[in-house]
């Protein structure tokens, strides 16, 4: 392996997020569809004399501020990245060293998995250029993050356990209708930590149903298919409820996505990023409202990565 390779890192978002308990070790049950999108990083990695982190941050809120500190600006054997490779050497005589040049766009703390897609992504083509197993890639990726196992082969899923068990959901012959979809995330300098938001939940430990999303990821992707939207709009994300009392201001940015013609608006994750999903129209008008009503967000506009 000579040259570099540029990789596309997507986000992902949730349509659908039930949280039904907790179990002994902490972590929570999920079930959830993950929908990877073109909002993406970019990873080259290179090999060089060194391992080493080179970083462009390209985030537009203050949260850059985040990403800054797991950068060669901050403390950059803090990027999951890095924390990875360092991983992977320990278990090798002749470590890997490489470049690993990151342009950042997906912010922290929005529940699109960013860190969770460099990650994974790094992994995956590891395995391709055939320096990692597929198993020890799984267990490295398991190890250092629930979102991180999605990302080794980032397809339309159905996710259950802690985010470990993933089936994919899409087949070719759904292509061009996912593709006709047109989504607006809105960012903000909304920073949710990810464990709060589950500790806020309070979920029993016994596994019995206290999720109100009702998300069955199976019938969300069907009614996606079909832009159901009375199906759609049964199904919700247990976390709105806990982001949304904290951050009320997020509950009106969903309403206006859905009042500007979205056939579903639903936070992503643990937030606080709240996306909209329309068919193919009037994207440009949609955008300038919503630039215009929302000046403190950043509404970005996306379509399935596939
Ligand atoms: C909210 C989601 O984005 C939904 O896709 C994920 O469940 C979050 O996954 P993640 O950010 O990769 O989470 P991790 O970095 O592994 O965990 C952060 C913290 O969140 C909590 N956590 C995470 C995932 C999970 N299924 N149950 C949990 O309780 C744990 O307290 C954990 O210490
Ligand atoms: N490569 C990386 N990219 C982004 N954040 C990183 C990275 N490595 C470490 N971090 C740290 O991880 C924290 C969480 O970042 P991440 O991008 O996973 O956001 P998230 O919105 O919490 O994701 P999730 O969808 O899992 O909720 C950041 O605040 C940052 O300190």
């Amino acid at each position: 392996m000579s040259s570099s390779k540029t990789l596309l890192c997507p986000a992902k978002i949730n349509l659908g997020l039930a949280v039904p308990f907790r179990r002994p070790d902490g972590y929570h049950e999920i079930e959830s569809l993950f929908l990877p999108i073109d909002f993406c990083d970019e990873l080259t990695v290179t090999p060089a004399a060194s391992l080493h982190l080179r970083t462009e941050n390209l985030i537009e809120l203050s949260t850059r501020s985040d990403f800054e500190a797991v950068s060669e600006r901050g403390d950059p054997e803090k990027n999951l990245l890095m924390r990875l490779m360092a991983a992977i050497n320990r278990g090798r005589a002749e470590p890997l060293r490489f470049e690993l040049f990151l342009r950042k766009r997906i912010p922290s703390g929005a529940g699109l998995g960013g860190g969770s897609s460099n990650a994974g992504i790094l992994l995956r083509y590891l395995i391709e250029v055939g320096l990692l197993d597929r198993s020890h890639a799984f267990e490295l990726a398991r190890s250092h993050g629930a979102d991180i196992p999605f990302f080794l082969d980032a397809r339309p899923s159905a996710v259950t356990g802690i985010g470990e068990i993933i089936e994919p959901i899409s087949q070719e012959k759904d292509r061009a209708r996912l593709k006709s979809i047109r989504g607006v995330l809105m960012l903000s300098d909304v920073v949710v930590p990810t464990k709060n938001a589950y500790s806020e939940l309070k979920r029993p430990l016994q596994p019995t149903s206290q999720s109100k999303a009702g998300s069955s990821p199976g019938r969300a992707y069907q009614a996606l298919l079909e832009g159901d939207a009375k199906v759609l709009s049964q199904i919700g994300n247990d976390f709105e409820e806990v982001v949304f009392r904290l951050h009320p201001e997020l509950a009106g940015v969903k309403d206006a996505l859905l009042d500007c013609g979205a056939f579903y608006a639903s936070m992503s994750g643990s937030g606080s990023a709240i996306f909209g999903l329309y068919d193919r129209m009037q994207e440009d008008e949609r955008l300038a409202f919503l630039r215009q009503r929302f000046p403190a967000y950043r509404a970005v506009p996306f379509g399935f990565f596939l």
